[in-house]
């Protein structure tokens, strides 16, 4: 069974005697943890609550590559919830055989091992992509971008590079094309028996006991702030800023002048796929399948996003239904097929955009590279001690706080460059908690920025795997391009052209271009994070490196 998320502790005066049993229990696991309590959190009784990067929510944890004996590994095809089962661990493992990788040989890859949410519809992973030939997408997609900037300057990519899938490795739900309007209204139940938006707002003000019924009103939103949920705030939609596989992506702001922090915030609207959407048959295993996938992917990014707090990582505010909150299953519990929940989520909003647009279409400079991975580590090295691995990172999810121009006239005030974050780490839907030395076995992760040992299908350490990704963001923004992109040649070899990025990671074949002759302070530690498992740096090597605390010294972010 899944552990109970912390979260359910914060509305513990909802709670039916059953609930409060499993509270206890978890109050005893918390406290032999001596991991505060999520309400004394919330109460402030914490220290946690200053959201100083040098505070930590959890004791400390060492983020060192744990070394489990083989017979522990749980067995392959274990779905990610049976992660976190204790029994599950001491199975015997089904003999892995890992085909050795010969060149041009890509059938010898290991067949993956779990595929956590995943579309029937798209293949389930580049590997099988390649092997079975389809691979169709343009020449240098990366993830859902095509990398622009990134890509060598002078080198017609069309014509040199051999195409590469655009599809994540695992776990997602159906990337989902823009819903249909049916789908869309089974979504968000619109009212517009009301006239002016200034009407609703009052009706809803007035009564708040109405706005949970009404749900969303044309461009209006009503959501409950995490850490008071008992007054309905209200929102209006200004645009729409971002769109990813999961979610569409809006700015909105506060008509509630009480809460400045609250203004302006990023609304991210999940998609539900297809198939739960058009579904009409909710006991179908197909559909139960992957509704139970969802419901994990969704509830597993609320529960950490409500627990945590970092400058430097994204702020969940608020929510438009509290169930997502207090519920174990808020959608499984609720399904009848064909009709889900709106699910709104409430986000601090990052005016720059994220990384990945910023770097394709700006030369970033020396400085500015350093400080957003500064940042980045800051980030990362919290969660890690906190037993928190986000196992998506890369450019993308990299969110960019203030637009470019406004950053590099910063310079010209360094009291207020330095005292303000630039940065914030978004989309936890991969992310999960873990007890220390505990190993991960769901291949999850985007094609560009995994790790060899997810690509191999054995059990990792998600800490070591993240590393492994802060390598390629590091290397990227100073190479400009991606490291396991095929290399620019004018006319690629057949042995070339048959290479795929997953055959580059696993044979760890990067090497430096622009940098090549460089002595840069940043090379150690893209060295030491694109390099096998057992010697990798962990994310507080990465911090105490010179290229980071030259930075972080530097730096008054609270
Ligand atoms: N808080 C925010 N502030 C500004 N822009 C944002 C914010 N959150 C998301 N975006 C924009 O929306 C895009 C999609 O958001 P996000 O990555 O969270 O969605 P997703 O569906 O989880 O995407 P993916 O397909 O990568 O998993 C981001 O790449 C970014 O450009």
């Amino acid at each position: 069974m899944r552990p109970l998320p912390a979260k359910f502790f914060f509305f513990g005066k909802y709670f039916n005697l059953e609930a409060v049993e499993r509270r206890r229990a978890q109050t005893k696991k918390r406290a032999s943890l001596n991991k505060p309590h999520l309400v004394d959190r919330i109460l402030g009784k914490s220290s946690t609550m200053s959201g100083r990067s040098d505070v930590h929510l959890f004791k400390n944890s060492q983020a060192q590559a744990p070394k489990l004996p083989q017979q522990e590994f749980s067995p392959p095809d274990m779905p990610e919830d049976a992660e976190s089962n204790p029994s599950n661990k001491t199975r015997t493992p089904p003999t892995l055989t890992i085909g050795r990788f010969t060149e041009g040989d890509v059938q010898m890859l290991p067949t993956p091992m779990v595929y956590t949410p995943c579309s029937p519809g798209i293949p389930r992973s580049p590997i099988e992509h390649v092997i079975d030939g389809n691979n169709k997408t343009p020449v240098g997609r990366v993830g859902k971008k095509s990398y622009g900037a990134l890509e060598l300057k002078g080198v017609d990519p069309q014509q040199v590079l051999p195409p590469v899938s655009s599809a994540r490795i695992t776990s997602e739900y159906a990337p989902q094309s823009a819903l249909s309007a049916a789908a869309a209204s089974t979504l968000s139940q619109r009212v517009t028996s009301l006239s002016g938006v200034e009407d609703k707002l009052e009706a809803i003000q007035e009564n708040p006991s109405i706005s949970a019924s009404m749900g969303e009103i044309e461009d209006v939103l009503t959501g409950y702030e995490l850490a008071d949920s008992e007054q309905p705030l209200v929102w209006k939609k200004v645009r729409q800023i971002g769109s990813g596989n999961f979610s569409d992506v809006y700015l909105y702001e506060s008509l509630d002048q009480t809460r400045p922090y609250l203004k302006q915030v990023a609304v991210k609207h999940v998609k539900y796929p297809d198939t739960l959407v058009m579904s009409s048959s909710p006991k179908s295993p197909k559909v139960r399948e992957m509704l139970s996938r969802v419901e994990s992917s969704l509830t597993r990014e609320l529960d950490v996003l409500a627990l945590i707090s970092h400058p430097c990582i994204i702020k969940l505010y608020a929510i438009n239904d509290l169930a997502f909150i207090k519920e174990k299953r808020p959608l499984s519990s609720r399904f009848l097929g064909g009709s889900l929940p709106a699910c709104d989520m409430f986000m601090s909003y990052c005016a720059g955009g994220d990384l990945f647009d910023v770097a394709s279409k700006n030369k970033l400079p020396e400085w500015l590279i350093r400080r957003i991975f500064t940042e980045l580590t800051m980030a990362v090295k919290y969660l890690h001690e906190n037993l928190v691995v986000h196992r998506d990172l890369k450019l993308e999810n990299i969110l960019i706080r203030f637009p470019i121009e406004q950053i590099l006239a910063m310079q010209d005030s360094p009291q207020v460059l330095l005292s303000q974050h630039l940065v914030e780490l978004t989309d936890f839907g991969l992310c999960r908690r873990i007890e220390d030395n505990e190993m991960c076995t769901t291949r999850c992760g985007s094609e560009d920025y995994v790790s060899p040992e997810i690509l191999m299908g054995v059990p990792y350490d998600g800490r070591l795997s993240d590393c492994w990704a802060m390598g390629v963001i590091l290397y990227s923004l100073l190479e400009e391009r991606l490291p396991f992109d095929p290399l620019p040649s004018i006319v690629p070899s057949s042995r070339q052209r048959r290479r795929t990025t997953a055959h580059r990671i696993s044979c760890y074949e990067w090497r430096w271009l622009k940098l090549a002759n460089e002595d840069h302070l940043a090379k150690t530690i893209v060295s030491n994070c694109l390099t096998r498992k057992n010697v990798r740096w962990n994310i507080n090597q990465v911090y105490e490196s010179e290229y980071v605390q030259g930075m972080a010294a530097t730096l008054n972010i609270a």
